[in-house]
């Protein structure tokens, strides 16, 4: 059986999780570099849990410029083997409003300033992306959802944009002609890192405004995100205080194979392999490498 450690990652507005016992900040070096910040490792009802604020604490890295491979292998490297990651996003959609959460199920990625690959030449994988989010944990993120209450929809896609400026209104629009729920800046390559690393990885997209296509609506400033997210903090952390007991208990290998990602994914042959970059992939895909 699996002891899950549950991983948090805090989006805009969101640098701190309260409730953890035995809390400690702490320093976690990878061999892609520091993460954002230092990591908050405690327990929520007897759960270890480990919190990264995405940006740092008083965001000082914008979307392009986070160490997306260090954010992620630090957190694995921590035991982490669930990832919950809480974003604000901008609405595509009339019906999904701002305070609405999204559990989002699909991602179109449109960023390209970033490295998204933990592999590189003398080691190459390819790992599915069909499925980008963990079914099990969107299903414990729904229920505790509707549960509390909250404005919940199950499923959406959302449109990773590089930024760091919103989206001209062209390209609004042209999102919402291919059917996307949400924009936002962050959860790509934050999601294909973590299925290489082969953590479950689910997203709760916190809507704060309609970007830019509504006609009743002014356009998305900071200051309007900031706002929301004000006022939605205290639902999220309610969120992930009561779902992370429904995540915590022992339990089997993912039903959607996640944490088994890498099993047929590298095509390198062994005697092709780059022995320096083994050695650092050894944290990260450890797992597969050992057999050679
Ligand atoms: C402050 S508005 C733009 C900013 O907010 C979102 O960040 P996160 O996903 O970390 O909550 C968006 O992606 C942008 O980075
Ligand atoms: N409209 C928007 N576009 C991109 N990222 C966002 N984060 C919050 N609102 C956003």
């Amino acid at each position: 059986m699996i002891e899950p450690v549950i991983g948090l990652i805090g989006g805009s507005g969101l640098y701190d999780i309260d409730g953890l016992e035995e809390k400690e900040w702490r320093t976690v070096e990878t061999p892609w570099g520091l993460p954002s910040d230092q990591l908050l490792f405690g327990r929520l009802d007897g759960v270890r849990c480990v919190f990264l604020p995405r940006h740092g604490r008083g965001h000082p890295i914008p979307p392009s410029r986070l160490n997306y491979r260090a954010n992620i292998a630090a957190l694995k490297q921590s035991g982490v083997t669930d990832i919950v990651s809480l974003s604000a996003v901008g609405s595509l959609k009339e019906e999904l409003p701002p305070g609405h959460f999204v559990i989002i199920d699909q991602f179109i990625d449109r960023s390209f300033a970033r490295e998204k690959s933990f592999f590189d030449t003398g080691c190459v994988a390819h790992v599915s992306m069909a499925d980008p989010l963990c079914p099990r944990i969107g299903d414990a993120l729904e229920e505790t959802a509707r549960g509390l209450g909250l404005d919940v929809t199950r499923g959406g896609t959302y449109l990773v944009m590089e930024g760091p400026q919103f989206s001209t209104r062209a390209e609004s629009n042209l999102y919402r002609s291919w059917g996307c729920s949400v924009v936002g800046m962050t959860n790509m390559p934050e999601a294909k890192l973590a299925r290489e690393a082969e953590i479950c990885y689910a997203t709760v997209a916190m809507v704060t405004d309609y970007d830019c296509w509504h006609p009743d609506h002014d356009s998305v400033t900071v200051d309007a995100v900031v706002k929301v997210m004000l006022s939605n903090a205290d639902r999220a952390r309610a969120l992930v205080k009561s779902v992370i007991p429904a995540l915590g208990s022992p339990r089997g290998p993912c039903r959607a194979g996640c944490d088994r990602a890498l099993e047929h994914a590298l095509i390198t042959a062994p005697d092709r392999r780059d022995p320096a970059l083994l050695a650092k992939l050894q944290s990260v895909a450890g797992r597969v490498l050992a057999r050679g």
